[in-house]
């Protein structure tokens, strides 16, 4: 049964998916504190939260079976999101279901802010008529500067076409295409300072937008702008706000979102010039049962270990991509654990190579799953999740090339890695009809069925070496059930591999070292 736990409030009728499933049991405590939630958190598979639940490294470190936060929302701003993805949970926002709602929510500030409308009603239900205190500007004609053109970007920029407003966008991933066919014109951000009259942010924030429009933002803008901010506090420095207001250079802002929430004794709410909102853009009946509904399907399909798709701390991976490289996936895991068994040593460098039908799509899955396979060797909580993290912390060099050198094979995976001393490699296939196999340990040629337990020794080719092995072997009790031998000269240098029933003891291995011609015997369970 999986334990999923709700600590903000969530639409219930979203949430049906999860509060029907028979394998999933949904408690909600809401607005827990964070000792709280602390407590609370250990036995639980799954945490759904929006904007207020805090999920920082403690509430983490308390998390001990957690493998998924969902977001019922777009930011994460709220989760840490990289001490999440080292502990291997996926982090999964709901990406879709609030955009109209919050370019709704917008819109209606924008035309809030422009006639005054927060301030005209508190004068007129305190018993005032006042006509000539409230006059507003129109939309028609003026120009909205939109910063961030992503989904809510570009709903706000869309309406505000229809108002006869023209909009300026600005967005380092904004095409001069997309720009064209939603009729915005693409500027930077100087432009659109110094042409807007009405400036609204849609970015999420993160480093490089925190404080973007700062005191320097609002000295080079139009005298008289007004400012929105319906994306997150800490993209507008209020104190700069605040100045800018003081001095007249903002007429106005109509604010969604503080740095701080919820604001207390704010002196931007306390300003006549500002409207808010406590951060209602996706509080509609429609956003939040969407939010809810994207989001529990999502955590379902990680909870059962099916395919999801809106995971933020993972590649998303189109589904056509997703059902190619599926049957590749426990093959390349397999090479990650081989290849690392093969050395004591610590493993410096991997560069993993792609041929044959490989070639034709986005291997980086694979990669992920070369590197789960080979650190699990030695971490005990890697996960496709934190694979790629957890290889970066411990300095391996990971590289993924392409190479037209599949030799007979219609597809071939070739591990190589580097160690202080050493170079080694792997190199395994999927043949139709007879599943994966390892063509390659080395320079040695090889075929063998990746599974089980296996002995793999280096020794040299000579006559009886390999009846030797195989004496101590069962005179220890140790049933062979499969055996592949490489070489590449006549009484060289050679590799066997044994498929054995069972994991061999310490005197087993000390038993085989003896024999002459054994260099090496290293024990690979795959
Ligand atoms: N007030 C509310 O209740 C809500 C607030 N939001 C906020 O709105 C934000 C935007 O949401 P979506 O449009 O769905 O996200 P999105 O990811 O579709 O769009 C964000 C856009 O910002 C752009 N961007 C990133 N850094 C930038 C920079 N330095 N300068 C200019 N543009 C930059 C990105 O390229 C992207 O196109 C969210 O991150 C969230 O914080 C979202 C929903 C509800
Ligand atoms: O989706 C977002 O990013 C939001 O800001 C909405 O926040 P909420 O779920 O209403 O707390």
């Amino acid at each position: 049964m999986y334990k999923v736990l709700v600590t903000d409030p969530l639409s219930d009728h979203g949430l049906r998916q999860l509060t029907d499933a028979r394998d999933v049991e949904v408690v909600k405590k809401i607005g827990l504190t964070e000792s709280a939630l602390i407590d609370t958190i250990p036995p639980y598979d799954a945490l759904l939260v929006r904007s207020q639940t805090q999920v920082n490294e403690r509430v983490l470190d308390a998390a001990k079976q957690l493998k998924v936060i969902g977001r019922a929302g777009v930011g994460v701003d709220n989760i840490d999101v990289p001490a999440a993805t080292e502990r291997g949970i996926v982090v999964l926002n709901a990406p879709d279901g609030n955009t109209v709602s919050t370019a709704e929510h917008t819109f209606a500030m924008l035309m809030a802010l422009s006639r005054n409308i927060p301030q005209a009603y508190r004068s007129l239900i305190g018993g005032e008529w006042n006509r000539k205190k409230f006059v507003g500007v129109e939309l028609r004609g003026k120009t909205l500067g939109v910063v961030g053109m992503g989904r809510i970007g570009t709903e706000v920029a869309k309406r505000a076409k229809a108002f006869g407003m023209s909009v300026l966008g600005y967005d380092p991933f904004l095409t001069g295409e997309r720009a064209k066919s939603i009729g915005v014109e693409k500027v930077d951000l100087s432009r659109l300072f110094a042409e807007s009259d009405f400036i609204t942010v849609h970015t999420p924030l993160i480093k490089e937008t925190h404080h973007l429009i700062d005191s320097d933002a609002f000295a080079a803008m139009k005298d008289g702008v007004r400012i929105l901010n319906c994306a997150r506090g800490g993209i507008v420095d209020e104190e700069a706000l605040l100045a800018a207001l003081e001095s007249g250079k903002v007429a106005g802002a109509a604010l969604d979102v503080f740095e701080d929430e919820p604001p207390t004794d704010h002196p931007l709410l306390k300003h006549p010039r500002v409207i808010a909102t406590p951060h209602l853009g996706a509080s509609t009946v429609e956003a939040q049962e969407h939010v809810a509904l994207d989001v529990s399907e999502e955590v379902l399909h990680v909870l059962r270990g099916e395919t999801f798709k809106n995971a933020v701390n993972l590649p998303s991976i189109p589904a056509e991509l997703a059902e190619r490289i599926a049957p590749y996936q426990a093959l390349a895991e397999k090479l990650g654990k081989f290849v690392v068994q093969m050395t004591e040593h610590a493993v410096e460098k991997i560069t993993v190579s792609y041929a044959g039908s490989l070639n034709e799509f986005d291997t980086s899955p694979l990669t992920r799953m070369i590197l789960k396979g080979a650190l699990s060797c030695f971490v005990t909580d890697v996960n496709y999740v934190n694979a790629v993290a957890l290889a970066k912390a411990r300095g391996i060099d990971v590289t993924e090339e392409r190479s037209s050198a599949s030799r007979a094979f219609t597809n071939l995976i070739t591990v190589h890695m580097e160690t202080a001393g050493e170079e080694l490699s792997v190199a395994g296939t999927l043949v139709n009809g007879f599943g994966e196999r390892i063509v390659k340990i080395n320079a040695y040629s090889i075929d063998l069925q990746p599974q089980g337990h296996l002995l793999y020794i280096q020794h040299q080719d000579r006559p009886g070496a390999i009846g030797r092995v195989g004496t101590i072997l069962g005179s220890h009790d140790v049933n062979i059930a499969a055996m592949q031998v490489g070489r590449r000269d006549i009484g060289g240098q050679a590799i066997m591999v044994l498929s054995v029933d069972k994991p061999v003891t310490a005197d087993v291995v000390t038993a085989l070292e003896t024999l002459e011609e054994v260099r090496s015997v290293t024990e690979i369970d795959l």
